[in-house]
């Protein structure tokens, strides 16, 4: 039998089959990948409102970032990150850096990053033996959390992670924790707040400008250093936290023939990206091999990636911070005194970094793979 799981189907449809074993029903993907009833938490994977100990922090991350992600502040970020020009480094030592990064934004996982690398990679690998460019796909999708980085760009996280959304027209019902779009001053521009906005019917989402974060930048520094991925590997990386699109369906008309092949393969790949997500690590020496091996074949040795933001945008981040600071301040009056205290030191600690001086132009070279081990070693 073939059933569908946690969304109505849009062009495609996954096959999966419900087994059952002795207590309770499992979801089966077609190449044998089981698809678990619960997230590490016990919880239903992507439940935003079920209380637990992650919900506080989740819901407070997606009022920021609703409310600091404009059209304007993500036409900045694009201008500025497209321009790779400042730091060298291989995908590998990416990965690496990860090992460090835990996303704020998800409900599902307080692992470190690489280990879902890994997972999801490993996942696919298991089910699309031959799909190798598939496979690679998954290893690199999260790696443009490297801005989050305190030796890259530490950026906030609301500028990096969660569930991406297109700017410059109406924000759909469908993406989470949608009423806190209220207060993003674009929710009353009529230029943005209207069905097209400023894109027009099957304009492509090559054109569409999505909220800043991982997604794009990795797009970015894959197609700008020449990867010889497919096209459909592209789609994937700079469209993957899409979840209005390729969950709920929204936005379909703005999509081109392209689009639509590509989005049948982000939906396959979803499946193994969101149900990856666990305890159990995998063993990275082992894996290694194989996924430099997949590297070299899809990538130049190093690669071009931008690393610091200038004065300008930099501003323009403290004004958001500004922002986020009073938000927090906010969220103070509604709770306990203890977890505020703890909660005004991260935002005022947010406010400082990027207070800070900018970093010299000649920090900004070749990365020193020294240094760089001391700092994961400390
Ligand atoms: O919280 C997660 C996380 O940031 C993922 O990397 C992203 O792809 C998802 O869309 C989001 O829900
Ligand atoms: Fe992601
Ligand atoms: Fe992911």
């Amino acid at each position: 039998m073939t059933i569908l799981i946690d969304q109505p189907p849009l062009e495609i449809e996954v096959n999966e089959k419900k087994v059952t074993n002795s207590e309770e029903m499992e979801l089966v993907l077609e190449g044998g990948f089981v698809v678990p009833n619960a997230n590490a938490f016990g919880h239903t994977f992507r439940d935003y409102n079920v209380e637990s100990d992650r919900q506080y922090g989740v819901e407070n991350f997606y009022k920021t970032n609703h409310i600091c992600q404009t059209y304007e502040f993500v036409k900045k970020m694009r201008e500025e990150y497209g321009k790779l020009d400042k730091v060298e480094m291989g995908i590998w030592e990416c990965c690496e850096l990860l090992n460090n990064i835990v996303d704020e934004s998800d409900p599902d996982l307080d692992e470190p990053q690489i280990e879902h690398l890994l997972q999801t990679a490993e996942a696919i690998r298991k089910d699309y033996p031959d799909e190798d460019w598939l496979h690679l796909t998954g290893l690199i999708h999260d790696l443009g959390k490297i801005l989050l980085h305190p030796i890259f760009s530490k950026l906030p996280q609301w500028a990096v992670v969660g569930d991406t959304f297109p700017v410059g027209c109406a924000f759909d019902e469908s993406i989470v924790h949608h009423k806190y779009f209220k207060e993003n001053p674009d929710f009353n521009n009529p230029k943005y707040n209207n069905k097209y906005g400023v894109y027009s019917e099957g304009c492509g989402l090559e054109k569409v400008l999505m909220s800043w974060g991982h997604d794009d930048y990795m797009y970015m520094v894959a197609k700008e250093n020449k990867t010889t991925l497919p096209s459909a590997a592209l789609f994937i990386i700079r469209f993957h936290s899409f979840y209005a699109l390729h969950r709920s369906g929204a936005y379909k008309y703005l999509m081109n023939e392209e689009d639509k092949e590509n989005l049948e393969w982000l939906k396959i790949f979803n499946k193994y990206d969101l149900y990856s997500k666990s305890r159990v690590r995998v063993d990275v020496e082992k894996v290694k091999p194989y996924y430099l091996s997949l590297i070299e074949k899809y990538f130049p040795a190093k690669l071009s990636w931008e690393k610091f933001i200038k004065s300008q945008q930099l501003r323009a981040l403290k004004e958001q911070a500004g922002l986020e600071f009073n938000l927090f301040q906010e969220s103070l009056n509604k709770i306990g005194s203890a977890t505020a205290s703890a909660r005004l030191e991260i935002a005022s600690s947010t406010i400082e970094d990027l207070s800070s001086p900018l970093p010299r132009e000649e920090n900004a070279g070749t990365f020193d793979g020294v240094a760089l081990r001391s700092w994961n070693a400390g």
